[in-house]
């Protein structure tokens, strides 16, 4: 009972693996051969590859009718030899023979031919399937969330053309195969019936062993392909993180990582190999078992009967002979087919999460996107892909053109996953976004985006089709400081390796030049100036500024608050508040205030710092130490009001800072900051900013270095 539901099952499991290689097969092939969808392929298309495959065919026909024929006249041909009479009959049956043979030679020429253009004009149009699926509705990004798909590059780039090119082989030689089988049958019916049984009954056996020998070595191959694509990875992955690992020199890990991933490669490969042996002994044994077989059985009726001619059992001989090389190449192709069905499996399940992660499920939230003049959010509540992370809940706001706004807030609060949302790149979750269309939008990433392609490309992109001179190009490069750029480089249309060569710096003000070319009404940058100095990052906004473009921007310094008139803070909880720039100003410098006036205690090292500048200035209670208490009533009258402290952050309307106005700007007391005043040492203060006292008996201040 328990042995009949096992058969049972394993039967359901081999219909249901049939089932689902066919349903691989029906997605990857009908969109070629036939269309059924609207705005497919051009109907002349399809009928121009139709009438290539039917050519195809005929010639296949064409070969293996040939080569029937060219066995019976080799039969009359060793006739005419044994009788020995006529010597004109077998020079003319010989060269109908040769003429035979050289068809034949043609022919195969001309079909292998035709199965390679076949295949190669489908894999050129599913290459570009698949291509144009990649790259619409940004799929290339979506897919990465996608964590049960892997390696899409590889998939993409060296597993499209094996289908192809093996689905056409398959299928020629199959044809051939068994259109030969059948002639070469039929040949050794009217020859011996009994040899033409044997063979049927020999064939079925041969089959069934067959396609059990090849399900196992599909799992493998399907195996293999995976390990192959992850060890591809991880060698990539080391060429595009060079610099990093040779810093940390990472090398042995790296070795280890890619060893343990090529053993697994390797191993694959040695069970495919045996396996591999066994079909290959199992097809060797099963084609010599019929020539033995053939002999057995006509060896007795030739000697015990007169109705068999020397040249009918030759002529069963080898047709026989054919009709095994021909099972023998079916097995074997059989075996092959394995991989290709990896291959299949892989594209169609490429393909259907392509479809997946571009269309809108209806049970899943999204932010509605609709375009307007201005950006602004109407009750977003923004999550992550996954919708396992709320990053900002029911957040209204309005950017109007001139008004930048400035999002700040911790590491990984979502500042960036807000830049996402305006994008359209990540949609999860509910309200309304209005913005400009995405032509009339810029992102500068962190990381600048440095295409492959020409100094020229770099500068213009996305603006494909931007015609700029070389004088207007040399004048974008000196606005944003890249006037040294040209004499490193052989002229604007040479090809280089832009990313390995150009530092962080020089990449971000490479992308400020693509902003200053595109004039876009919205630029989004996404701490864009993170590896600039203070005057390369002014320089930079004041030249964006002049091209009347509204930011909104990433960022952290200081600086960069005074090109923005609005700030967005992002802060614990999915919480968020907006303020003008000088009330946020005015809100943290009132905090900061808060903030010293309860660390009136402050404990400072200051004879390691004496000793050592770079040793921390707040040390732990175990070192050697001075506590210095600090009287609450020096504070008080000479306090700061918040207005004036946001001054001074700002920098606006004082210049020079005195003792107290620097306290209010640090965690220090007045004593530590006139006992580093007289000793000249600066101060690295809470705005980010270092100050440095002068002790010119004229000015008495502290400045900003
Ligand atoms: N692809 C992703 N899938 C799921 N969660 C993500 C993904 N990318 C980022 N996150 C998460 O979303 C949150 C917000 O990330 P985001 O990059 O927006 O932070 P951020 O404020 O810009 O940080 P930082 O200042 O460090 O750049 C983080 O908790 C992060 O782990």
């Amino acid at each position: 009972m328990a042995k009949q539901v096992i058969q049972d099952q394993s039967i359901l499991n081999a219909t249901s693996t049939f089932a689902k290689f066919w349903q691989n097969i029906k997605a990857i092939t009908e969109p070629y051969w036939y269309p059924t969808k609207p705005g497919g392929r051009a109907f002349s298309d399809v009928i121009r590859a139709w009438g290539m495959m039917t050519l195809l065919i005929v010639l296949i026909m064409a070969v293996v009718g040939l080569n029937a024929f060219n066995s019976f006249v080799s039969n009359y041909l060793v006739d005419v030899i044994i009788e020995k009479e006529d010597f004109t009959k077998f020079v003319e049956t010989l060269a109908v023979f040769a003429l035979g043979l050289l068809l034949v030679t043609l022919l195969v020429g001309f079909v292998k031919f035709l199965t390679k253009r076949i295949a190669l004009d489908w894999y050129e149009w599913l290459n570009d399937w698949i291509l144009e699926k990649y790259f619409s509705e940004r799929a290339y990004y979506r897919i990465n969330f996608k964590s049960d798909l892997d390696n899409p590059d590889q998939r993409l780039s060296q597993e499209i053309e094996p289908i192809t090119s093996n689905a056409l082989n398959f299928l020629a030689t199959s044809l051939e195969k068994v259109l030969e089988m059948g002639t070469f049958i039929v040949i050794l019916w009217s020859i011996s019936q009994l040899v033409a049984l044997i063979l049927v009954g020999w064939t079925i056996v041969g089959n069934l062993i067959g396609i059990y020998l090849t399900q196992e070595l599909n799992k493998i191959n399907q195996e293999e392909l995976e390990l192959k694509a992850n060890y591809n990875y991880a060698i990539t992955h080391v060429r595009n993180h060079a610099e990093s690992i040779a810093f940390f020199k990472g090398e042995s890990q790296e070795i280890n990582i890619i060893d343990r991933r090529f053993n697994s490669v390797l191993n694959s490969a040695k069970r495919k190999i045996d396996w591999e042996r066994s079909t290959e002994i199992f097809n060797r044994g099963y084609q010599a078992a019929i020539q033995v077989f053939t002999f057995i059985i006509l060896g007795p009726l030739y000697f015990n009967s007169d109705d068999l001619t020397f040249g009918q059992v030759g002529q069963a001989c080898l047709a026989a002979n054919l009709f095994a090389n021909a099972l023998g190449e079916l097995i074997r192709q059989f075996g092959t087919s394995g991989r290709f069905s990896s291959y299949v499996e892989r594209l169609s399940e490429f393909s259907e999460a392509l479809e997946e992660v571009t269309k809108n499920s209806d049970n899943l939230s999204t932010i509605k996107i609709l375009e307007d003049n201005h950006l602004a959010f109407e009750n977003v509540t923004l999550q992550t892909p996954n919708y396992e992370q709320v990053i900002v809940e029911n957040l209204s706001l309005t950017v109007t053109p001139g008004a930048g706004l400035l999002i700040v807030g911790p590491s990984g609060r979502g500042k960036s996953s807000l830049l996402r949302a305006i994008a359209g790149l990540w949609s999860a979750g509910t309200g309304i976004l209005l913005r400009p269309p995405l032509e009339e939008v810029l992102f500068l990433p962190q990381r600048p985006y440095i295409i492959l392609g020409t100094l020229r490309e770099q500068l213009l992109y996305p603006n494909e089709h931007l015609e700029k001179t070389d004088t207007e190009l040399i004048a974008l490069l000196q606005t944003v400081n890249l006037q040294n750029l040209l004499s490193r480089v052989d002229g604007f249309d040479t090809e280089m390796p832009w990313e390995n060569m150009l530092s962080l710096g020089e990449q971000q003000r490479l992308a400020f030049a693509r902003v200053l070319v595109t004039r876009p009404r919205f630029t989004i940058l996404d701490e864009a100036t993170s590896a600039l100095d203070l005057n390369n990052e002014n320089n930079l906004y004041q030249q964006l500024q002049a091209s009347q473009t509204t930011f909104i921007s990433v960022g952290h310094r200081e600086s960069i608050f005074d090109y923005h008139q609005w700030v967005l803070e992002l802060s614990q909880d999915s919480h968020w508040q907006l303020l003008t720039v000088q009330d946020y100003r005015r809100q943290k410098a009132k905090e900061m205030m808060d903030i010293s006036a309860d660390n009136s205690q402050i404990t400072i090292d200051i004879s390691s710092n004496e000793q050592s500048p770079l040793k921390p200035e707040i040390v732990p209670l175990d070192h050697p130490q001075i506590t210095i208490d600090i009287p609450s009533d020096e504070q008080s009258p000479t306090e700061p009001q918040p207005e004036e402290i946001a001054d001074i952050v700002s920098n606006k309307t004082i210049v020079g800072l005195s003792h107290t106005q620097m306290k209010a700007l640090t965690n220090y007391s007045l004593s530590t900051i006139r006992s580093r005043a007289s000793l000249g040492k600066s101060i690295k203060a809470t705005d980010g900013c270092t100050y440095y006292y002068n002790k010119d008996k004229n000015v008495l201040k502290w400045f900003r270095v």
